[in-house]
Parts: structure tokens; sequence; C-alpha cells
């Protein structure tokens, strides 16, 4: 198969050796070379100072060449391709080495070596047709190309001199490579899916052929849920401005992608807007006598604010929408006045929520923040609404005193229009973007001081003054209120224990010096703590008599092992022991609560005076 008139390549050449990759005429190939036979190819054939010469090659595949010198050449490839050094770079890391390409132009068979040092020589014969570097064998050669991969493959193509043979040899090979590429076409889709996903989902995701049934009922599932929420949004009595912007959303909804981070921020927006009762309120049942009797059993004492809270419920029985005055309960603390404020939503049978503006000093905390910002919440009061699930609860803003100031802006200013009945039926929380309704909701205000109030709030609110206690009245409050809550948290019996009159006025005058009784309930509460070990351990005692005599240690060593083996009949019957109920007199108090705290004070005060 030489070449009649074509380019005649010449008839000996040096040989570059390689073990890696197949070059086949027509194509081009990067390969390194780092053996010395093939650095002093490089250096002597190729080079001329530091640039190339154009020298023809012959390229041996398949031929791992030593790496020392004295070793003796392998046994060479039959055939190998001639070819053209087209660019050398050369790199001294990590060894001595040069990268090589090098263009094939045609084949050629090794007829005679004629020498091995320093690199290979041989006498050659031309087998391929070659009429010009380029183009003219392409369609041929491509075939070979192609399968470039198949290493072994491409040097049977190599060795397929006759067209036919290599025709023969090159289909199968090429429908095999067609069926790789379609099944790597098909694995590859679904990542484009993805990026397409971001313009639209659904679509991109029916053509797809890879099965991905989980993501796909996933996405089912957040279709139904999608569909859910409109259905309740269009069947919820949510008011007309807000409905519309409700659909406007849940359209823009549909259209997201949901792994934009917008897509559950506009979610969560919706389903607020669902949950937020609009239209939903309790039934009040006023009725002033039952109201009065339910405020004197929960609170003894507090005639002007009861008389005052009763005067306001009977109005509002009156007149149903009563656009009255916010009641600001002010007095020290512990004197009953968040407590007042439950009963009074108790007496109204209307669902109590209390909103603590204790240092509190964002607006946004009052109003919420803009869905712009990330974060974004509702403020307290669509807050509290929410949880409430009414839209006419009793809200007690706790606290007004202590509202702060900040580069936030002034809570206080965003309270004037919640608490503004001529306004705050239009309450427009920031989240929201829509007015809220607030004119059904009841608000109570506290605060220990008027002094800290921002005048233009002071000014909406009816001031009613919670005294502190008297000593006779606190003795009342505690046996009427405390010590009975007391004694219940404890597992107490007024059996099991007694806490006379003169004791109660030894904690008010000697262990509690306050206005309020919080401090007296909690010194009652240490009380009950100390009588509940005594109790639990003369039942103990009374359950094994026998071990009556036995030291207290030994008794709390058995402790354990005794409630296991107690049955709940033994328990039952042995409840009261002999000394039963515990007398708390001043010895026992001041064994519980230490020595008096004001004793001293108040004689040497005495004396001094
Ligand atoms: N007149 C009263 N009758 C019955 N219990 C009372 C009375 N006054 C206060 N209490 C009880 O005292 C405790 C403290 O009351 P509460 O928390 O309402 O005080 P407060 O005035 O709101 O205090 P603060 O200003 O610190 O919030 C509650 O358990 C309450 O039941």
């Amino acid at each position: 198969m030489a070449a009649g008139s074509a380019i005649q390549i010449p008839s000996r050449l040096p040989l570059l050796l390689t073990h890696e990759g197949v070059l086949l005429p027509g194509s081009t190939m990067r390969t390194s070379v780092d053996s010395p036979r093939n650095m002093q190819l490089v250096r002597s054939r190729l080079l001329k100072g530091t640039s190339l010469r154009s020298t023809i090659i012959g390229v041996i595949p398949n031929t791992s060449d030593p790496t020392s010198d004295c070793d003796d050449l392998p046994s060479l490839h039959r055939i190998g391709t001639a070819a053209l050094a087209v660019q050398v770079v050369g790199s001294n890391w990590p060894k001595p080495h040069y990268t090589l390409l090098v263009t094939g132009l045609c084949r050629f068979q090794i007829l005679q070596l004629l020498k091995e040092k320093p690199y290979p020589v041989a006498e050659v014969e031309q087998l391929d047709r070659l009429e010009q570097f380029t183009n003219q064998h392409k369609s041929e050669e491509e075939l070979g190309e192609l399968s470039e991969q198949f290493y072994k493959y491409a040097v049977q193509i190599l060795d397929a001199v006759r067209l036919e043979e290599r025709f023969k040899m090159t289909i199968p090979l090429l429908v095999r490579q067609i069926e790789g590429l379609k099944l790597l076409q098909k694995t590859r889709k679904p990542k484009q899916d993805d990026d397409k996903r971001v313009v639209a989902i659904r679509p991109s995701r029916r053509i797809s052929h890879i099965p991905s049934t989980t993501e796909d009922e996933e996405e089912e599932e957040d279709h139904d849920d999608v569909v859910m929420l409109e259905k309740k949004i269009r069947t919820s009595s949510m008011s007309e401005q807000a409905l519309k912007v409700c659909l406007k959303e849940i359209k823009r909804l549909k259209k997201m992608p949901q792994s934009m981070p917008e897509y559950a921020l506009t979610r969560n927006y919706l389903e607020l807007m669902v949950e937020l009762p609009w239209n939903k309120s309790t039934k009040d049942r006023l009725e002033i006598r039952a109201a009065r009797i339910l405020l004197d059993n929960d609170h003894y004492a507090m005639e002007k604010l009861k008389k005052r809270v009763l005067e306001y419920l009977a109005v509002r029985q009156l007149k149903n929408n009563l656009k009255g005055p916010i009641l600001c309960f002010v007095g020290p603390p512990g004197v009953g006045k968040t407590s007042v404020g439950r009963s009074i939503a108790k007496t109204l049978g209307r669902e109590f929520h209390r909103i603590a503006l204790g240092g509190v000093c964002d607006q946004s905390d009052i109003r919420g923040h803009r869905r712009t910002y990330v974060g974004s919440m509702p403020g307290r009061i669509i807050n509290g609404l929410k949880t409430v699930g009414v839209n006419n609860p009793v809200f007690l803003l706790d606290e007004v005193d202590k509202l702060g100031k900040s580069l936030q802006g002034d809570p206080a200013a965003a309270l004037l229009e919640v608490l503004d009945p001529e306004q705050n039926h239009s309450f427009t929380d920031h989240y929201l973007n829509v007015a809220f309704d607030l004119s059904q909701v009841l608000f109570i205000a506290t605060a220990n001081t008027t002094a800290t109030i921002p005048p233009a709030l002071l000014d909406r609110m009816e001031i009613i003054q919670v005294p502190g206690y008297t000593q006779e009245e606190k003795i009342e409050i505690a046996h009427r209120h405390l010590i009975p809550k007391q004694l219940e948290q404890h597992g107490l019996t007024p059996q099991q224990i007694q806490i006379p009159q003169v004791t109660t006025l030894d904690i008010i005058t000697r262990y509690t010096r306050e206005a309020g009784v919080r401090s007296l309930d909690r010194k009652l509460g240490a009380i009950c703590r100390a009588v509940a070990v005594k109790v639990a351990e003369g039942q103990h005692k009374e359950t094994k008599p026998d071990r009556a005599e036995v030291g207290e240690e030994d008794c709390k060593e058995h402790v354990t092992e005794d409630t296991k083996t107690e049955s709940i009949s033994d328990t039952a019957d042995l409840a009261l022991p002999p000394e039963m109920p515990i007398l708390i007199d001043f010895h026992a108090l001041k064994d519980i609560l230490g020595p008096p705290m004001y004793e001293m004070e108040v004689t040497s005060s005495f004396v001094s005076a």
C-alpha cells in the first residue's frame, strides 16, 4: 500500500517509544517523554536550541521503554505512525521530562532496526497514502480517533492497514461508543433539569426519563399543599384586602421554584394569614353578678379596683361595642395586677394573653418586620392573636412603664395606634402589610409607676391605682388564697399543717417588707416544703414502727428500699401520723426561715427614737 505519487515519509525514522495511548494517523496526541532514549531523541532530533525543528519521527505504541540507558531495547511493535512534533514543553518537576504534542501522518512498518543507541532508528516502509497532512484521510481516521480511548482496539486499528479491515474493526466499536454516549446523556439529564428547575420545575420533570419517584412524590405533595393552602385562603373569612393580597401571593408561589428562599417566606406568610382569627371570636358571657362573685372569690380587698372593673364590665354589657378607655393598673409589684387581668378574662369567658413589654425597645416587636427583612416576623400583637386563635381576647400589656427606646424605633409610639380605639380597627402590622381589626380586643395594661410611661400613651389609658395592702389585708389574703394554693401545690392538706394567724403576722412583719404579697407567698412556699419533708418522714416511720428507735441516719438509708416494698393500702392507712397537724409557731418559723430579718432593725430604730 505504498503511496504512489503522494508525499513520501523518510525511509529512516528515529523512533519514539510510547507506552500509553496510540497515535493514529490524522489524530493528535500529547505524550510525556521521560525515558532516557526518548529524551535523547527529543534533544537531538526535535530541538534546535530552544526552538522546534520540524522533523518527522516514528511513534511506536505499546512499548514500555526501560528507564535506564544501559538496558536493552525492548521488542518493538511492528507497525507505528509517522508523526510531526507540533509542540515540545520541557519541565524539571517532578523530574526532568518533556511533554510532546504530535500529529499522526501515516502508518509505517519497521523493516530493519538500524541503531539502538542513544535512541532507536529504523528503516521503515510507508503503509498509508499521504497526500496532505490535513483532512484527506480524516473520515477514515476519525473512526479510529473516536474509539481511541479503547487502547487495545486502537492498536488493532493501527495494525489494520487495509481500509476494509479497518472499517470492520471500527464499526462495532462505534456502535458501542454511540450506545455509551446515549447512556451518558440519559444520566446527565437530571442535572440539566436541575438548572432548568429555576425557571420551571414541573414541565421539565415530566420530560425526564429518569425514574425519581421519591422526588416526584415530594413535589406532588408540595403541589397538593399549595392547592390546599389556596383552598384554605378562599374559604377563610379574611378581609377583602387580605384575600386579594393572599391570592396574588399564592399565584406567585405556584410559579416559584421551591429552592428559592422566597418560597418558604411566602408560604409562611400565607399560612399565618390563614391561621389568623379574622372573624373568629368567643361569645362574651357577661353577667355582672357572676362577675362580682368571681372577682371576690379570686381576690381579697382591692375594693376600688374591683369596683371600677365591674363598672367597666357593666357598661360593656349594656353597650356592646364599647370604645371604652384602656384600663391601666398601676401599683407596686405583687399586688395582684396581673392576676386581676386574668380574672377579668375568666369573668368574660374570653381568652387571655399576656404580652410582657419589659425591656422591649424595638418598634418591630409591636409592629413586626417588613417581609423584605431576613428573618422577618410579625409583631407581638399579631403573634398573640395567632396563639389565642380568636379576635376578641383579653391582652394584658404587662409593664408598659418599662418600654425602652432605641435606634430601632420607639415601641411606645407603635402602641399608640394599638391602644387607640379610633385607629385600631385598621392596625397594620408591617409583616402582614394588610389591616387587621383589633377593635374587639380588650387591652389592659399594668405598670409599677406612671412616671416612665410616655405622656401620649398615658393619655390613652385610664389609670387605676392599686395600692399596697395593710397587714390585716395581707393576713386575709394569705389565709384565703395563698395558703390553700401553696398546700395544693405541695400535696398537703389542712390536717397536716396548721399556720395560725399570729404566725402569718410574724412572717409579714419579721420576714417580709413589701407592699404586695409575692414575698409572703414565697415564704409560705418554703414552710410548706419543710412540712412536706416532715410529713413524708412521718409516714415512713409509721410504716416501719419497729424502727422508731433507730437513728435518723439509719432511717434515711432505708428510705428507697422501704418505698419499694410499701403497698398503696399501707400508705393510705397511715396518711396521718399521730403528731399531725404540724403547727407552725414562731419556733418552727425560725427553724424553717432562719432568724427574723427585720426584728433587729425595728428594735434599734425604736431604741434610737
Ligand atoms: N388581693 C389578692 N387576692 C388574692 N391573691 C392576690 C391578691 N393580690 C395578689 N395576689 C397574689 O399575689 C401573687 C402576685 O400577683 P401578681 O403577679 O398579679 O402581681 P403584680 O401586681 O402583677 O406584680 P408585678 O407588678 O410584679 O407584675 C399572685 O399569685 C396573686 O394571686
